[in-house]
């Protein structure tokens, strides 16, 4: 993190009480989060979780049913806010017949004044492509390359990215994820990426949005997030929870043979003989998705800070 991408007053995108339905199902019930502006957010989740609703209300592709979402100050969509922002969704829809480099000029003709055909290139280049190749023979992994390039040529100032990584091979996904990350640092692009990858959000992503049934579980600084919880590992024996949790938040415990491994949010010292270390974001991560039905935790940078007087749709 560098003093240009560390912008803690302003707000990419911020939701309150925000729902979203497909048909009669609750996609999501009553959101309310913020993500600061030139963070790199994780959007983690089970499957149907409602990452994917969220993302595309966030890029102005559906409708909210309730609540309040703002991005980058405006309504999603916005004629004042879709310039600003870049999309890559799952399925990502290119063009078969057209080049890559076709491909790169029509994306300099959508985004007059914005777009950067050096950045577009580059991660193009990265993917080990030639610009002649047309888009429909490319492979899944290949066709994520140029979605990828399409979306950051485009210089957004929120950069949202659906599972973007998950059809790469492991070099590419590498290089990829390390040439636009160093985009996003430069130009302090906010990004919410979401993933199942949990390592690969490890070392990358400094902000955290997990949801779980549609519902916020957790929410904000990844360093803040870890800093609350506990691992705590020691030898049990006992059916249930040890007593001397009893004062503390248990996310989740298990019992292993006859060693007990719990996460915990301690409410102050644990007492007994136990291992206890900060989890790595995996460990929080993995420990929250197996407990969907731990207590919430918002942390302040995560709340919302629209005026109430807004907070109506
Ligand atoms: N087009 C649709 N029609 C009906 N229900 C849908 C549709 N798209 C999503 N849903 C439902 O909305 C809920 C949220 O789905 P969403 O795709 O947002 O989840 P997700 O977290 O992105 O899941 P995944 O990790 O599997 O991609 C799920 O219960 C899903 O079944």
């Amino acid at each position: 993190m560098n003093e240009l991408t560390f912008l803690p007053d302003r707000t990419a995108l911020e939701a309150v009480g925000l729902r979203a339905r497909h048909r009669r199902r609750e996609a999501l019930r009553a959101c309310t989060f913020r993500v600061p502006a030139g963070r790199v957010c994780a959007l983690v989740g089970p499957n149907g979780a409602g990452k994917s609703t969220l993302l595309a209300l966030a890029a102005g592709l559906r409708r909210s049913s309730g609540g309040r979402l703002r991005v980058l100050g405006g309504a999603p969509g916005d004629p004042a806010v879709r310039p600003r922002v870049a999309y890559v969704a799952q399925d990502k829809p290119l063009y078969p017949h057209f080049t890559i480099a076709e491909t790169l000029r029509m994306g300099a003709a959508l985004n007059p004044g914005r777009w950067d055909q050096a950045v577009a290139e580059r991660l193009v280049r990265q993917g080990d492509l030639s610009p002649h190749a047309r888009v429909g023979s490319l492979s899944g992994g290949q066709r994520t390359c140029v979605a990828l390039a399409l979306a950051f040529g485009k210089r957004p100032e929120l950069l949202l990215l659906d599972e973007p990584m998950s059809d790469l091979d492991p070099l590419v996904r590498h290089g990829m994820m390390a040439a636009l990350m160093a985009e996003a640092a430069e130009r302090a692009t906010t990004v919410v990426i979401a993933s199942h990858i949990l390592s690969e959000l490890e070392g990358v992503c400094d902000y955290l949005l997990l949801i779980a049934d549609g519902r916020v579980r957790l929410a904000g600084e990844v360093e803040d997030l870890i800093s609350v919880h506990r691992l705590v590992v020691g030898r049990y024996e006992d059916v249930g929870t040890p007593r001397e949790f009893a004062a503390h938040t248990i996310v989740e415990a298990r019992t292993t043979g006859r060693q007990l491994t719990a996460l915990i949010r301690p409410e102050g010292p644990i007492s007994g003989t136990w291992e206890i270390t900060e989890p790595s974001l995996e460990e929080l991560l993995l420990g929250h998705l197996r407990a969907p039905g731990a207590p919430a935790l918002l942390a302040p940078s995560a709340e919302p800070r629209m005026p109430a007087s807004r907070w109506a749709a």
